[in-house]
């Protein structure tokens, strides 16, 4: 079964008439990670706000995105929200961006578990409690009454992925989560998306242009350059015997760069 389909997506900017995506074709199945890599600006992003129709103003789509088979293009965007965070959840690379800093995180992440669970406050504490320490965020009640502000990026980022577990979504989709960190908070972020994984066996659309991260966590690659796929296959295929000059070239510059992480992942550094 294919948890996330993509058939065809363009993505267009009305204002200007430049095509951001075309023509993009890609597959989620069920409980793989599957990474898109490409250089800043190739629509990495893009096209993971189209999937999840968070796209506005002057943006255009055309295409097709299937979750568990349901042409969500097709929904009305009462339908669609229901589908965000139950169903298909994004953890976005700045965490500061994605919290209200006017209010303590456990106000956001409770709303969020009510709109969709309709849980009561004790049973929302309850259910992130545990969420929280399996990331390990320690005192997790204390953490919830405080401000964004007050908590570093990995922290952050690791709350998110506390309400990814909390939410259990069919399809995660990371975009550069760990981009905004320093080495040490991208290895402990990393090593929480391998165990939400693993505990919950869902699906994880997983975008990075750092290929030391994608090495460790893809089973499949899509490579985008300029809007387009240019290559895609199992990370094997892709990253051991790759044909296409553009992912040669990346590898060649972006593995370089990832050495340093690579080596505290190893327990080197
Ligand atoms: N709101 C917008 N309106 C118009 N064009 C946009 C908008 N956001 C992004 N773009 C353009 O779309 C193209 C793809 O951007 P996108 O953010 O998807 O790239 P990316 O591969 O995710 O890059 P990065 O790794 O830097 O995040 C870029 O040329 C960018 O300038």
């Amino acid at each position: 079964m294919n948890t996330l389909e993509v058939k065809g997506l363009s993505v267009w900017d009305e204002a200007t008439g430049s095509a951001i995506v075309r023509d993009s074709s890609f597959v989620l199945r069920q409980g793989r990670c599957l990474a898109i890599v490409g250089e800043s600006g190739s629509g990495k992003s893009m096209t993971c706000k189209a999937i999840m129709r968070l796209n506005r103003g002057t943006i255009r789509q055309s295409g097709r995105v299937l979750l568990n088979g349901e042409d969500i293009g097709e929904l009305s965007e009462a339908e669609m929200r229901k589908r965000r965070g139950k169903n298909v959840c994004m953890i976005v690379q700045n965490g500061m961006a994605a919290f209200d800093p006017s209010r303590p995180v456990g106000v956001h992440l409770r709303e969020t578990l009510r709109t969709h669970f309709g849980w009561g406050r004790s049973e929302a504490e309850g259910v992130l409690r545990v969420a929280m320490e399996s990331v390990m965020l320690r005192e997790p009640l204390e953490l919830m009454n405080k401000y964004p502000h007050q908590l570093s990026g990995g922290m952050l980022q690791r709350v998110m992925i506390a309400l990814a577990l909390a939410l259990r979504p069919d399809v995660i989709i990371a975009d550069e989560p760990t981009t905004a960190l320093d080495a040490i908070s991208q290895y402990e972020v990393v090593e929480q998306f391998v165990r939400l994984r693993e505990e919950m066996g869902c699906s994880l659309l997983f975008v990075s242009h750092d290929l030391g991260v994608v090495k460790k966590i893809a089973d499949d690659v899509v490579v985008m350059k300029d809007g387009m796929i240019v290559e895609s296959g199992s990370l094997e295929a892709v990253f051991g015997g790759s044909r296409h000059s553009y992912t040669q070239y990346l590898l060649s510059s972006r593995l370089t760069l990832s050495r340093h992480f690579q080596s505290i992942m190893e327990g080197g550094a």
